[in-house]
């Protein structure tokens, strides 16, 4: 009998360094099943059409999947002994958690893990977009000075009223860095956090209406999908920039693109895409927008705190103690 015989049947759904990662330090305690980069229904698909009994996904009991490829609702027959599926993410929109609830399947994510770097990034590309860094970096490469003709001056950072939409600990992280910049915070959000002292709006038309900022930081639901359109980005104005570390359908994008192009909003700093990894082309002629690849928890803490994380959470669930991180119990 194969010593892993007895463990349970955990599929990765995951990067490969993640995926190594795992196979190296945890395979003593987990059988993984390697699932590369193909999106789970191709998967299924191949398990399926190959024969191949190699992959015995009706034995599969845990799931380890990441934002890249979505949990959809039927997906989720395909492994009729999933119990337990952790998401290597703070956000959890790629997994259909309301079938998740009813097929009884348990979930835990990232929690708090990533939120001070993705926090970060939003600073960085916030800052890149008022100071002009990346137009900058091209001139500094090439030794030159920037033209007068086709150069105006960066703006500054102190002062500038940012509009978080999302206060939640991503949010939070953001406005204690701004503050320290000597920005004034105002926020909107589900709900009014009563342990703030930053004024709340109650919609995101009249938070872009009185701020120079808008930081998107909050999650993607039925709810915020589109939350940033045409008319929030007018309210906002024709100096006013936009950073999003949240997801790229908060944002109507080709909104967004029109509004960049004609100059009815100041610039974007953009982590997140609405079809990632695709990023439209137009995006990349504007040197009034800073481009990410989905890269906010991007940093080598995040990925060791995430390999724990995924290890602490699988060992909680298979022994019956509580998670560390639940999204859903
Ligand atoms: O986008 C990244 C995350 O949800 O953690």
């Amino acid at each position: 009998m194969p010593p892993h015989q007895n463990l349970p049947k955990v599929l990765l759904h995951v990067p490969h360094e993640f995926a190594s990662h795992l196979h190296h330090h945890f395979s003593h305690k987990f059988h993984f099943l390697n699932l590369s980069s193909l999106p789970l229904h191709q998967f299924f698909f191949a398990c399926t059409h190959e024969n191949d009994h190699h992959h015995d996904l009706s034995s599969i009991t845990a799931l380890i999947c990441y934002g890249g490829h979505p949990v959809t609702a039927d997906a989720l027959p395909l492994l009729p002994s999933l119990r337990f599926i952790f998401t290597a993410s703070a956000g959890t929109d790629h997994i259909d958690l309301s079938e998740c609830r009813r097929r009884g399947v348990t979930v835990a994510g990232a929690g708090n893990l990533l939120s001070e770097d993705v926090a970060d990034l939003a600073v960085g590309l916030l800052i890149d977009v008022v100071r002009k860094i990346s137009v900058l970096d091209s001139y500094g490469r090439r030794r030159i000075q920037p033209p007068q003709s086709d150069f105006s001056l960066g703006s500054k950072l102190g002062g500038k009223k940012v509009g978080i939409v999302g206060l939640g600990k991503i949010g939070l992280e953001v406005a204690h860095r701004l503050e320290a910049f000597g920005c004034t915070i105002l926020y909107y959000s589900r709900n009014i956090k009563p342990f703030v002292s930053y004024p709340f709006h109650s919609s995101v038309v009249d938070l872009a209406t009185n701020s120079d900022v808008l930081v998107l930081c909050c999650e993607l639901n039925d709810q915020t999908r589109n939350i940033v359109n045409r008319e929030v980005m007018f309210a906002l104005g024709k100096g006013g920039v936009i950073v999003n570390v949240g997801r790229g359908s908060l944002i109507d994008e080709k909104e967004l693109l029109q509004c960049l192009m004609k100059g009815e909003i100041g610039g974007a700093g953009l982590d997140v895409f609405e079809n990632e990894p695709h990023v439209p082309r137009e995006f990349f002629a504007l040197d009034n927008v800073v481009l990410s690849p989905h890269a906010g928890a991007n940093t080598s803490e995040s990925y060791m705190g995430i390999f724990q994380l995924a290890e602490l959470n699988l060992e909680a669930f298979f022994s019956n103690e509580p998670l560390i991180t639940p999204v859903i119990l």
